[in-house]
């Protein structure tokens, strides 16, 4: 079943266009992210999934109907989102999770749970904690409720490699739970990690696929690391085999990297 669809989707903030004829389909239980420039338009389309913005042409629909009607089968981690400083972390999973329907022992109970999850103390002030668990303390916020459909805007922006881990972790675990999951990031390291499937959007779609289908498209040229010395050639496809003849290293031949896909589409 589709949880999203868009359909032939335009956003405009008066002459800029943010959006261009943007379609895409997600189904359930699939793992989708999309990747681009600053300023790719990738905020604006989520913004649309979530039904904060209307597009100026085309339409998004969310479960077959009007995004902004969906609100509670949603869980939202926005870009510029922040967590209310006054409450303890506890606090503000368990208001979170009342907001979106939990009764007030659910709230508190998962709340706790997740909290301890994500090693934050649950009785520490919001202001108090670091930037990174308060973005913790927001990805919680938005999943306490197990929304069907979950949306994180750069959720892991600020967070060191570790806490980025253990968010991966928990989205990984919605995600064997059935849960359909849209991700915008910069880190191609966590696109390869999570996503069934990537979007690279620059105001319209510019490629789609799964990673590996991604890699596959590119494989006009593979990467081949000389294992003695560590130098990296890059070698077309056809010149391959003669390549490694000629070659009298140890080698390691690989597909090109995510990074390197992007920079190809984008540069
Ligand atoms: N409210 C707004 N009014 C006018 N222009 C806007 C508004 N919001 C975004 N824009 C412009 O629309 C374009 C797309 O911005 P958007 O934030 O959607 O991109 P993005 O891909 O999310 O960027 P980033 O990766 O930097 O977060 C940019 O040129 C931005 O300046």
């Amino acid at each position: 079943m589709s949880v999203v669809e868009a359909k032939g989707v335009w956003k405009m903030y008066g002459k800029l266009v943010a959006n261009q004829d943007i379609s895409f389909e997600i189904n359930e239980g699939e793992f989708v992210t999309f990747l681009g420039p600053n300023g790719g338009g990738k905020t604006t389309l989520m913004r649309q999934i979530y039904g904060e913005l209307t597009p100026t042409k085309g339409e998004i629909k969310v479960m077959g109907k009007r995004p902004s009607k969906m609100l509670k089968f949603m869980g939202v981690v926005p870009q510029e989102g922040k967590p209310l400083d006054s409450l303890t972390a506890w606090e503000h999973v368990t208001l979170l999770g009342m907001i979106k329907g939990l009764s007030r022992a659910e709230a508190s109970s998962r709340g706790k749970e997740l909290l301890d999850k994500m090693g934050i103390n649950p009785k520490t002030r919001v202001d108090d904690l670091s930037g990174g668990s308060k973005r913790k303390v927001l990805i919680i916020s938005a999943i306490i409720s197990e929304p069907k459909l979950v949306i994180l805007d750069e959720p892991t922006v600020g967070l060191d490699p570790e806490a980025r881990r253990e968010v991966w972790k928990l989205l990984l675990d919605m995600k064997k739970d059935g849960k359909t999951i849209i991700l915008t990031t910069h880190y191609m390291e966590e696109a390869e990690e999570l996503s069934d499937r990537i979007y690279f959007v620059n105001k319209r779609i510019m490629m789609e696929g799964s990673v590996r289908e991604l890699k596959g498209k590119f494989s006009e040229y593979y990467e081949v690391l000389n294992l003695d010395t560590g130098e990296k050639y890059i070698v077309k496809g056809e010149e391959i085999r003669d390549f490694l003849q000629r070659s009298n290293f140890r080698f390691e031949v690989r597909l090109p990297s995510l990074e390197e896909i992007y920079m190809r589409l984008f540069q």
